[in-house]
């Protein structure tokens, strides 16, 4: 599995926090940024993983602004993208569950680097369960191509 992570000022400190978690993890991953706590705009970030995740150049997209929205606003603008955030392990193994999310968003000032490694390390090693799930996420897929035009 390939993972792009980012993230803005905001969420930069738990960013490199989750960077140890993935090389724990075995995970492979290309950082895009932020790489200081300069103050930055988050869309330019979320923007980067959500068209690497849509484009197929990675699994997994991983985005930290201050509170985690911002950032799931900004990726599920992209077509193909489905990013939650989550900030407890039962909300991020739903998400891959019931969801297929392939988009993680947190929050820096929202949750510590202990339990937001939790998080990430939950919903890397959980399955989307298919089946009735599949359905749903086909309705959506639908509602997202019937605005393209
Ligand atoms: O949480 C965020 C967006 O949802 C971002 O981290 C922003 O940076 C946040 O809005 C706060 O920005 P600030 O410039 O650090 O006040």
């Amino acid at each position: 599995m390939k993972v792009a992570i980012a993230s803005d000022h905001a969420g930069f400190r738990l960013k490199q926090e989750l960077l140890g978690a993935l090389k724990e993890l075995n995970v492979d991953f290309d950082d895009l940024g932020t790489f200081d706590e300069q103050s930055v705009d988050y869309p330019d970030y979320g923007k980067k993983v959500a068209e690497g995740v849509a484009k197929g150049q990675y699994d997994r997209g991983v985005l930290v602004c201050g509170t985690g929205l911002g950032m799931a606003i900004t990726a599920n603008k992209v077509r193909g993208v489905r990013a939650i955030t989550a900030h407890d392990v039962f909300s991020a193994k739903m998400s891959r569950l019931h969801n297929d999310a392939n988009v993680l968003t947190m929050g820096e000032r929202v949750v510590g680097p202990g339990l937001a490694a939790e998080v990430l390390t939950a919903w890397l090693a959980t399955e989307f369960e298919g089946g009735r799930h599949q359905r749903r996420v086909d309705k959506m897929t639908a509602l997202e191509e019937a605005w393209v035009n």
